[in-house]
């Protein structure tokens, strides 16, 4: 009998980012806007597959995989580009594209990891990733995240009360810069930062005093993000916009809850992209 050995393929998950608060503070010499955000990762997201080869190379699949091209300009390519490394590359693509839940920077950052192990590389210093994208330093540790900076400047943040996700996107792609264009001021006041969040109803009281700066001007380009809210506002004790949009959110304390929600707007809106999964904490 002969025994074959069959190395696995090194995998990693690319959660979704979800800002839950996102405020522009100020605007750099470059055109480039300070951020101060609540980033925290959804447990559900996009799958990164490596096994050694001597040449780079992508294969894409997954529901939303013919929305991008396995391109030079590939954010997992890029990602391979900026370590120096060759691997064969397999990204299965769930979550929807330019949708301000970071699936592209998730995708270099799950590239990073994956090819970090292949190669059995030292990690990259966070900040130096900025390049391939501003959500690519966050990306990589995926886990709750003051975003300051253009991105670049990570802080730890008090431990978050359990928390369930439901994310929902209609349809709209958006472009990052479009929204930022379209914002009045940039100078707008930071986050106000607890020592403690406290239980899952003080998390929701805070995050209410909070913002997200683009909301505005994403709905103003996108109005179906209006009516995102308003569905997600029938039962969720708080939702937003993500992001630069269109994803947007709702917060539910338990899993029962959030998936009841995930199934009322799925059955009221066919065509939305709808998903429930827990904060990674
Ligand atoms: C708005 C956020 O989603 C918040 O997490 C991100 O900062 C955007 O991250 P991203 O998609 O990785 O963005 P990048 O690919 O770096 O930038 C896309 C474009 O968004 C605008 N941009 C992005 C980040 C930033 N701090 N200031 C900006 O003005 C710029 O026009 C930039 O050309
Ligand atoms: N692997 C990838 N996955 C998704 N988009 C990619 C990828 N590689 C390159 N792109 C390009 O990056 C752009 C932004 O896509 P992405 O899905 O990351 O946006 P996003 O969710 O709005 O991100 P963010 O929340 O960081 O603004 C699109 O123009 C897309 O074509």
């Amino acid at each position: 009998m002969r025994t074959e050995v069959v190395d696995a393929p090194i995998r990693e998950l690319a959660r979704a980012k979800v800002n839950l608060t996102l405020h522009v503070t100020g605007r750099r010499p470059d055109g480039l806007h300070m951020l101060d955000s609540l980033v925290v990762f959804a447990d559900l997201g996009d799958v990164v597959e490596v096994e050694a080869g001597s040449r780079l190379s992508l294969a894409i699949g997954g529901p939303f995989g013919s929305g991008i091209g396995a391109t030079p300009d590939n954010l997992v390519l890029r990602a391979a580009r900026h370590l120096g490394v060759s691997g064969a590359l397999r990204l299965t693509k769930a979550l929807p594209v330019s949708s301000g839940i970071g699936g592209g920077s998730a995708d270099a950052a799950a590239t990073i990891r994956a090819m970090s192990r292949l190669h059995g590389l030292t990690l990259p210093a966070a900040a130096d990733l900025t390049r391939l994208g501003a959500d690519v330093p966050v990306c990589l540790a995926s886990v709750p995240t003051r975003m300051r900076g253009i991105g670049e400047v990570l802080q730890p943040v008090p431990t978050l009360p359990p928390v369930w996700l439901v994310l929902v996107n209609p349809g709209v792609g958006m472009a990052t810069p479009a929204v930022f264009a379209r914002l009045d001021h940039a100078d707008n006041a930071p986050m106000d930062m607890p020592d403690s969040f406290g239980d899952f109803d003080g998390f929701v009281k805070w995050l209410t005093r909070q913002r997200n700066d683009l909301q505005f001007p994403a709905e103003q380009l996108s109005p179906v993000i209006g009516e995102v809210l308003t569905a997600l506002n029938q039962d969720a004790p708080f939702a937003r916009m993500s992001g630069s949009g269109a994803t947007c959110f709702g917060l539910y304390a338990e899993q029962a809850a959030a998936l009841r929600a995930a199934d009322r707007v799925r059955h009221a809106h066919p065509g939305w992209w709808v998903a429930a999964a827990p904060v990674g904490r």
